[in-house]
């Protein structure tokens, strides 16, 4: 049975850990892939091709707002094979040269296959069995799967396969209403295909900052059928593709066929499949592998890092985890610690939505002091450029000491307004020293940032009035 210094499962964050400080270990890379690829879901099936086709998707969806500005732009016809095949023509470049690279390391063994526990710090993989003195758990997470009749009797696609679809279908029905429904809803339709969104509860991103969830609710119900309080029943065969089948709360059925269903129903993280209890390693009650704040499982000498332990799900998260766990072997003696401070995220739909921080029900739920602030674009000289109704820049702020709570964006370019508010929120930096302390460029969208930190009723400062002629 082969032994190795250090065995890393999962060729995601795990496979960025084995820099060059790692030379000096015998390594075991081990690897299932998803959906045939090396690199794990954010190169292949997640983060970077749903940008990349989210890109494509704004230019078509901005002949809207061209018209709306006075620019005649013909309505966007997405080319679906000349654009998947762009996009995965550079990714799976990508993946490909990385998995060689990782096959040339002479100190890491690449080995493609499903790992699972057998014993204590002992892997059963590719018909073997290989023992490490460490290992770091870096599985990642799943697909939820519908279990509804019906269910193993049609197609139904998630965000692994609906990228390398063989053509664009003229339908679809997204359900779910997270990350996964926002970002494919914006693409697909966009690119001219009839989405439905089904969705179990009230609203769209419900965990978002309620007047977020709210508003970006409202604005894709504008754009295109949503159905909430959507009970899924049974998936049926059609012609043609599939019936999706729902009840209300009062009992009414109701029907949605399309050419093609995607299932964005959460995900779940792959513990449950390592048979980690062989090996001593803990699961919480959510199904994630238990963490302490270095990274360290119930195991000795055991790590994880990423979707498998980490709640977030998100991408900087298990980069994050992954240059603590990186430390931590690298310099035993000398430990770092998780920050899971003020963790951003973005979703990549149309309006974009940033957010950072507590939400307002959040702090209600908390009864803690707070007063908060909401800009509109609109209100900010780039955001007349922009003729803009939709967005927002939403503030929540401790009333005494002025230091930000939470921070919650909808509209053009949020992913990116939001950063400033991420960088306050690190380091302490309260809102009347940011907004006064530091030039906005005029007239910047950055501005409305700008005017929500001003706006913000803080105790012990006057309400400058709005500027009249900038
Ligand atoms: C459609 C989509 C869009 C996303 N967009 C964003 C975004 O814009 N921003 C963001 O921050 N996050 C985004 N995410 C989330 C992000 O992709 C994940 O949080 C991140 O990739 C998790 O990294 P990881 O290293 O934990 O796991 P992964 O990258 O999933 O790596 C896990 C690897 O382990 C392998 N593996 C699993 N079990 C075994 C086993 N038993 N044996 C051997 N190998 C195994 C898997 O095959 C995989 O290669 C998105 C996710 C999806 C699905
Ligand atoms: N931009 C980003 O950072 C990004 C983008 C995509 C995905 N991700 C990550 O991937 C994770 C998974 O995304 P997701 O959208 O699948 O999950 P999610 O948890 O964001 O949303 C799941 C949605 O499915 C609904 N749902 C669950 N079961 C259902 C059922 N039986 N019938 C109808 N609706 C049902 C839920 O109510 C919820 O709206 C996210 O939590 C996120 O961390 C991140």
């Amino acid at each position: 049975m082969p032994h190795f210094d250090l065995c890393v499962i999962g060729s995601g964050s795990g496979n960025s850990l084995l820099d060059e400080r790692f030379n000096k270990y015998k390594v075991a890379l081990v690897d299932k892939g998803v959906e045939g690829h090396f690199g794990g879901t954010c190169l292949n099936v997640g983060c970077i091709p749903t940008k990349m086709f989210v890109r494509p998707a704004d230019l078509a969806y901005a002949y809207d707002e061209a018209t709306r500005l006075g620019v005649r732009l013909e309505p966007g016809q997405a080319d679906w094979d000349q654009i998947r095949d762009r996009i995965f023509g550079r990714i799976d470049a990508i993946s490909s040269s990385g998995r060689d690279w990782r096959i040339q390391n002479e100190n890491i063994t690449l080995i493609e296959g499903e790992g699972r526990f057998v014993g204590d710090h002992t892997l059963g993989v590719a018909g073997g069995k290989l023992t490490a003195d460490r290992f770091v758990i870096a599985a990642g997470s799943r697909p939820h799967l519908l279990q509804v009749p019906g269910a193993d009797e049609v197609t139904v696609h998630t965000s692994d396969t609906i990228m390398r679809l063989a053509k664009l279908p003229r339908s679809m029905v997204i359900i779910g209403g997270g990350f996964i429904a926002a970002e494919f809803a914006h693409i697909f339709s966009s690119f001219g295909v009839k989405v439905t969104v089904v969705n179990r509860s009230a609203a769209l991103l419900r965990y978002e900052d309620w007047q977020v969830s709210q508003r970006f609710t409202e604005l894709l119900s504008k754009r295109i059928p949503v159905r909430l309080n959507q009970q899924l029943l049974r998936l049926e065969p059609d012609e043609g593709g599939v019936l999706v089948v729902t009840t209300d709360a009062e009992g009414i059925e109701y029907e949605y066929g399309a050419e093609v269903v995607l299932n964005a129903t959460g995900r779940i993280p792959n513990g449950d499949l390592l048979n980690l209890s062989a090996t001593g390693v803990a699961m919480n009650a959510f199904g994630y592998v238990e963490v302490d704040d270095q990274q360290r499982t119930t195991a000795e000498g055991i790590y994880a890092l990423g979707d498998v332990s980490s709640p977030w799900q998100l991408k900087h998260v298990a980069n994050h985890e992954m240059r603590v766990v990186q430390h931590n072997l690298l310099h035993p003696d000398d430990p770092i610690s998780t920050n899971h401070d003020a963790i951003p995220h973005a979703v990549f739909t149309h309006p974009q939505i940033a957010s950072v921080g507590a939400t307002e029900q959040e702090l209600q739920a908390q009864g803690r002091d707070y007063v908060k602030s909401v800009q509109d674009y609109g209100a900010v000289a780039y955001g007349w450029a922009m003729e803009d109704t939709e967005g927002f820049c939403k503030l929540l702020a401790c009333p005494h000491t002025g230091v930000l709570l939470g921070a919650h964006l909808i509209g053009e370019q949020a992913s990116t307004l939001i950063q400033p508010l991420i960088q306050a929120m690190s380091t302490g930096l309260r809102a009347r020293e940011m907004a006064r302390g530091q030039y906005w460029i005029h007239p910047a969208l950055t501005e409305v940032v700008e005017n929500a930190l001003l706006a913000l009723p803080l105790e012990g400062y006057e309400r400058e009035p709005d500027p009249v002629d900038e």
